[in-house]
């Protein structure tokens, strides 16, 4: 367990927001961030956040550094791609290059800060979309990093975030997803190329303003469902907090994703000690 004060920073991408902090040298164990969180994330009694995240020693010998993400409530996660624009900045703010590289769990990610506030991740792994269909309602599964639903919505439902939290609780806690459970998209596309999205997330449990993975997921949802067939795009996802922009290569023959790219607004909003 550790007790003393803790340096941070807070950070957000797209009103994802993050506890970041510098691990290099304190190197608290994965234990002690993940019993960390529930305090730290809390927005009344802590500093308040979407998650916290923890620059560390890298676990790769192909990486800068390794990215330690937790929920709040201290759940582990694959990946976390508003968290990963945040961490790259604050490395680039350390002293790493502006472009390089970092390990979440056994993947390795690459950053590239693109200006002060503006930061692309390449996404190493392959995509591919299962169809499924729970009561009612067509699902888009996707794995990005991270696990993923994606499903349609109506424009004026896309504005109910009381009936999208409801919805977003079941299906992420239905038994089709256990034990691991599911973060859930809710998109409307506004043309062939953009969408809007509302994030359901597991382990924050709750709508965010923006989740990165998820919007990775719904792009390539959206390009599936439209059944488009261009080999490299570039959709626009639009959520509450900001707008992302996603890269991707698409392969018709194994139906497969690639080149995957996240590209959004990461921005420092204070420095504190968590005491
Ligand atoms: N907000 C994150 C996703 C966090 C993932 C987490 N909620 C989970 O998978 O449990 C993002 O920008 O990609």
């Amino acid at each position: 367990m550790f007790n003393s004060a803790l340096p941070f920073i807070k950070m957000h991408g797209a009103g994802n927001d993050f506890v970041v902090f510098d691990n290099r040298k304190l190197q608290l164990s994965e234990e002690d961030i993940a019993s960390l969180a529930p305090d730290i994330c809390d927005r009344k009694f802590g500093v308040g956040s979407d998650g916290i995240l923890a620059l560390s020693i890298p676990q790769k010998p192909e990486a800068d550094y390794t990215m330690i993400y937790r929920n709040p409530d201290g759940s582990n996660a694959g990946m976390c791609g508003n968290g990963a624009r945040c961490i790259a900045l604050f490395a680039y703010s350390l002293g790493f290059d502006a472009t390089h590289t970092f390990n979440v769990h056994n993947q390795v990610y690459q950053a590239k800060i693109i200006s002060e506030d503006t930061v692309s991740i390449s996404f190493p792994m392959e995509a591919s979309i299962s169809e499924q269909q729970i009561n009612e309602r067509r699902l888009y599964q996707i794995h990005t990093g991270t696990e993923h639903i994606v499903t349609t919505v109506e424009e004026a439902d896309l504005k109910k975030s009381d009936l999208l939290k409801k919805q977003g609780k079941k299906l992420r806690y239905h038994e089709h997803f256990q034990p691991k459970g599911t973060n859930v998209n809710f998109i409307c596309g506004t043309n062939s190329k953009s969408l809007e999205l509302q994030t359901y997330e597991r382990g924050v449990e709750d709508l965010t303003l923006a989740c990165g993975t998820g919007a990775i997921a719904s792009a390539l949802a959206w390009h599936h469902i439209q059944k488009q067939h261009q080999p490299n795009a570039k959709y626009q996802v639009k959520t509450e907090g900001g707008t992302l922009n996603i890269h991707f290569s698409f392969d018709r023959n194994t139906n497969t994703y690639s080149n995957i790219k996240l590209e959004g607004p990461a921005h420092f909003v204070f420095k504190g000690t968590f005491l």
